[in-house]
């Protein structure tokens, strides 16, 4: 057996465990009435295998994420810091509910937590 380290992929489950995640993320992310109208007319299945390519490919999995970067994607769209934060808190709890290890979960986050100068693209009118 090898004892190479396991990238944070292999250990959250591999593809089958990330795409019950990412299903799971967008139940909670649609449910959530602050969140839900950013994603009205959007194809969820084609939302949701960009999701697990993305993640796959940020989480050291084999996916390749050939689309636009994540601020042409975001940018225009009003996001607020306030969205970003709910939709990383319900990441957190598709993980958790999977049975990722806090650890991990908390390195997952860490990651995510980088992206918000790219998706954030409107500010709270002060
Ligand atoms: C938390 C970190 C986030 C990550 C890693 C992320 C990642 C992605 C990815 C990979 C796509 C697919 C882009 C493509 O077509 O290739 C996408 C699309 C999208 N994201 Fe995000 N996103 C994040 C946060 C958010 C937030 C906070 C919102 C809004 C509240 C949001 C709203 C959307 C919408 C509406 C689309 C669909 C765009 C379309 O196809 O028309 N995302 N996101």
């Amino acid at each position: 057996m090898s004892t190479t380290e396991q990238s944070i992929y292999d250990r959250i489950g591999g593809e089958e465990a990330l795409v019950a995640v990412v299903d799971d993320f967008y139940v909670r992310v649609l449910a959530d009435p602050k969140l839900e109208s950013f994603f009205a007319g959007v194809s969820m299945p084609r939302l949701k295998g960009r999701q697990v390519e993305f993640f796959g490919a940020a989480l050291g999995g084999p996916q390749v994420y050939s689309d636009a970067p994540m601020r042409a994607v975001h940018q225009g769209r009003g996001i607020e810091q306030e969205h970003f934060d709910l939709v990383a808190g319900h990441l957190t709890d598709a993980l958790t509910a999977a049975g990722v290890p806090a650890e991990l979960v908390g390195q997952i986050i860490g990651v995510v937590a980088t992206l918000a100068p790219d998706i954030v693209s409107a500010k709270v009118a002060s």
